[in-house]
């Protein structure tokens, strides 16, 4: 199984920028590949017509990890989870070191959670998955049946790029129950982040949470490995 091989962009460690675990020192697994075409996407160096940075085994990937000290570890990419069968046999490989004791799947929305959900079962499997909104150009390819997959330590986030996406992300809330914790991100150049908080207090959503990239914030928005 350490000798399934999987096309990858990088491997570094730094702090985690977004979500409920934002501010934690955490290893970052970033995959080649995607299956969206996001109009916003941060990370088109991820897939075609970039080339991956290397083919890497999942015994490759353990020993890397293993040589980091965070606890934290995010798989990204691209998106992590476009493998399948590669893709869970990775988590599961995760899984087994030791000193992890987190493992979040950033994952895009476009991906049936059904199988992972399935074929592994641990407390420190967390599922971030976005739900592309018109401003991505990409909302049709959002699976809705996985919004009731998700347990209460995954996490739902939301893109908002106009108004129009922030009107499609409260339908979408009110339409597809969720367990997930609702994170509402700022498009970095197009929504300024206190419009948006102004957004959330007019709307009273109260059980929503402003999700800033703090990486954004940090480092130049456009250096990678940060
Ligand atoms: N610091 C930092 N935090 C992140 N959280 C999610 C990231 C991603 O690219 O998926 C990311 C990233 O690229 N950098
Ligand atoms: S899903 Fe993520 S990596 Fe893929 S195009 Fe959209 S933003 Fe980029
Ligand atoms: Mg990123």
């Amino acid at each position: 199984m350490s000798e399934i091989k999987i096309p990858m962009v990088e491997i570094f460690e730094t702090v985690e920028g977004e979500g409920t675990r934002a501010g934690f020192p955490t290893i970052f697994v970033r995959l080649f590949g995607c299956n969206l075409r996001c109009s916003w996407c941060d990370t088109k160096y991820s897939y075609p017509p970039e080339e991956a940075g290397s083919v890497m085994t999942i015994g490759d990937i353990m020993r890397q990890v293993r040589t980091y000290r965070s606890t934290h570890l995010c798989l990204t990419g691209g998106e992590p989870l476009l493998y399948g069968e590669k893709s869970a046999a990775l988590i599961e490989a995760l899984l087994e070191i030791e000193t992890l004791t987190d493992l979040h799947v950033e994952t895009n929305g476009a991906v049936d959670l059904a199988m992972f959900m399935e074929r592994i079962d641990s407390p420190k499997v967390r599922y971030i998955m976005d739900y592309k909104l018109p401003d991505s150009g990409e909302s049709e390819a959002m699976i809705t049946s996985n919004f009731a997959l998700l347990r209460e330590q995954d996490e739902l986030k939301f893109v908002i790029g106009s108004d129009r996406d922030f009107a499609e992300s409260v339908r979408v809330l009110e339409r597809y129950p969720t367990r997930a914790l609702p994170l509402f991100s700022p498009v970095w150049e197009t929504m300024p982040p206190a419009k948006l908080v102004q957004l959330m207090l007019d709307h009273g959503l109260s059980q929503v949470k402003l999700n800033m990239q703090l990486h954004k914030i940090i480092w130049d928005p456009a250096m990678r490995g940060v």
